[in-house]
């Protein structure tokens, strides 16, 4: 049994929950532990107490046990990406680059944490000193999703420690491998008890404590829209500082002059590696008429080749679903799309065994053209490998159509024309652009985040995230 870690124990649950691979649904992971309210509540007590005494840690205390947890998470790297292939099912390639990029993260707060911030201003009154400092927030509930199980708690919690504070995670009810891996590294790493604290269960029992706890002074979440608006409500009411990443419905324009091969790695890579499950994904691509028959023919002949399997297997492109529910809710707008008018180019079929003969949530990639931005299917995040081709008269009205979304995270132009690159990135209503790239793959030390419905607070990522991770504090001195 996988164990909750409260106040630097661990602690058995009321229940467990079964950890089960979607690759292969016969084969269980382990058995984790489930809290209830009142071990979140005893979690947050435990992050209150322990916050004051790190809160006032060194620079170097707290560089020590970041860098440590750097360190191990990379030398680990082969075994924690398998668990997370296993768990999530994200091709074992894939699931090493997520854990070498958590462990980055760890790297790049370990030196945050030393790189301290200040400044001395002078004051507009004769004999007046003014300091500007930073102090940490306290304590911070961190809840996160299913679909990057080791990356975003990583890149919660290690801004969080650098800068002072103390944490209670809540991690998604259907990853608890990854998060129970990191909270053994972190309490290994030197970490004070109570410092850090894992509290698996659901969202509506241990999620809604760390919302409603007075001692929770804020909370950083991503997930879906439905859940960030139930998190903002509950912070508004009790003014507690917050943060939210949701959903996107990121487009990637293609432009007559692009490179069609620039052009189709990047649309099949961010529309449909990592099984299309990230909210960075390329959900709709905005094609000019001068190139769309030909990119959506390449399209439809590199999908045929895209091998779609066990998640762990050398050789395999595209994993598993997550799980039935959501496999259930790709299926669902598979046949929306088609009810709508959209023509189904390739895929979309369910397979319920993989090559080997073993029970997992597999579906082909799916490609639709004939799309109108209008459909649901190019208004609503659908959160699998399912790509809709828009097409537009030219660079103006794919300008305006990637822009038609109530969401903003990301945006992608494949072009060679410099003028439409650079109006393309002041332009796109997305707080990431990228050119003749892929909208998923994004760097770990600089900001993340959106506009509109897809964020909302201070970026996470890079140095941007102190905003969130602390408070300023302005103090007069009469000399
Ligand atoms: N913008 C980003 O950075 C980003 C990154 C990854 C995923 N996502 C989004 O995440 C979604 C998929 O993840 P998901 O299905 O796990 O999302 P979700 O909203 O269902 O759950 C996210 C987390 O919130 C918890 N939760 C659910 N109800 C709660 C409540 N009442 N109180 C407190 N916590 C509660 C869940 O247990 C889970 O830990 C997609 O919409 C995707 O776009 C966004
Ligand atoms: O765009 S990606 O680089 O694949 C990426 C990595 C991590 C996260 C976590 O929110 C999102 C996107």
């Amino acid at each position: 049994m996988f164990k909750n870690l409260i106040g630097g124990e661990w602690v058995d649950g009321p229940r467990s929950t079964r950890n089960i691979n979607p690759s292969d649904t016969r084969d269980v992971i382990g058995e984790y532990a489930q809290a209830d309210a009142a071990q979140a509540r005893d979690a947050v007590a435990a992050a209150a107490q322990a916050q004051r005494a790190w809160g006032q840690s060194t620079p170097q205390q707290r560089f020590d046990v970041l860098d440590a947890a750097g360190a191990e998470i990379l030398a680990r790297r082969a075994e924690l990406g398998d668990l997370l292939a296993r768990e999530e099912g994200k091709t074992l390639p894939e699931a090493v680059g997520e854990v070498v990029r958590a462990g980055n993260i760890f790297k790049f707060f370990a030196g945050e944490a030393l790189r301290g911030d200040g400044e001395l201003v002078p004051s507009v009154r004769p004999g007046v000193g003014v300091e500007v400092t930073r102090e940490p927030v306290g304590v911070v509930g961190l809840i996160t999703p299913w679909n990057f199980p080791i990356a975003i708690p990583a890149w919660k919690i290690a801004p969080a420690l650098a800068f002072g504070n103390a944490v209670v995670l809540k991690p998604a009810e259907l990853v608890p491998g990854s998060a129970w891996a990191l909270a053994d590294i972190l309490q290994r790493a030197g970490l004070p008890g109570g410092v850090f604290n894992l509290v698996m269960g659901r969202g509506s029992e241990v999620g809604q404590v760390l919302l409603d706890d007075a001692r929770v002074d804020a909370i950083s979440f991503t997930g879906s829209v439905p859940t960030g608006q139930r998190i903002a409500a509950a912070c508004v009411a009790r003014m507690a500082k917050f943060q939210l990443e949701m959903g996107g419905k990121n487009p990637m324009v293609v432009l007559d002059d692009a490179d069609l091969e620039v052009a189709v790695s990047a649309a099949v890579n961010s529309g449909f590696f990592s099984t299309g499950q990230r909210c960075t994904a390329s959900s709709r691509l905005i094609v000019t008429e001068g190139i769309h028959d030909r990119f959506v023919e390449a399209m439809a002949r590199r999908m045929a080749t895209l091998k779609v399997d066990d998640a762990r297997k050398p050789g395999t492109d595209i994993g598993p679903v997550v799980d039935e529910r959501q496999l259930a809710q790709d299926l669902e707008y598979i046949a929306l799309g088609q009810s709508e008018g959209a023509r189904l180019v390739a895929g979309g079929e369910a397979l319920e065994r993989n090559a080997d003969g073993a029970p997992g949530h597999y579906l082909r990639p799916a490609l639709f053209a004939d799309t109108t931005a209008s459909m649901r299917i190019n208004r609503e995040e659908i959160f699998g490998p399912v790509v809709s081709v828009l097409r537009a008269k030219d660079y103006e009205e794919a300008l305006a159509l990637a822009n038609d979304t109530p969401f903003g995270l990301a945006a992608g132009i494949a072009t060679t024309s410099l003028k439409h690159a650079t109006h393309f990135k002041r332009h796109a209503q997305a707080g990431m652009v990228m050119v003749n790239l892929p909208t998923a793959g994004v760097d770990y030390h600089v900001p993340f985040g959106g506009r509109k419905a897809s964020s909302y607070g201070p970026r996470e990522q890079g140095r941007h995230a102190a905003q969130f991770y602390t408070t300023v504090k302005t103090a007069y001195t009469q000399a």
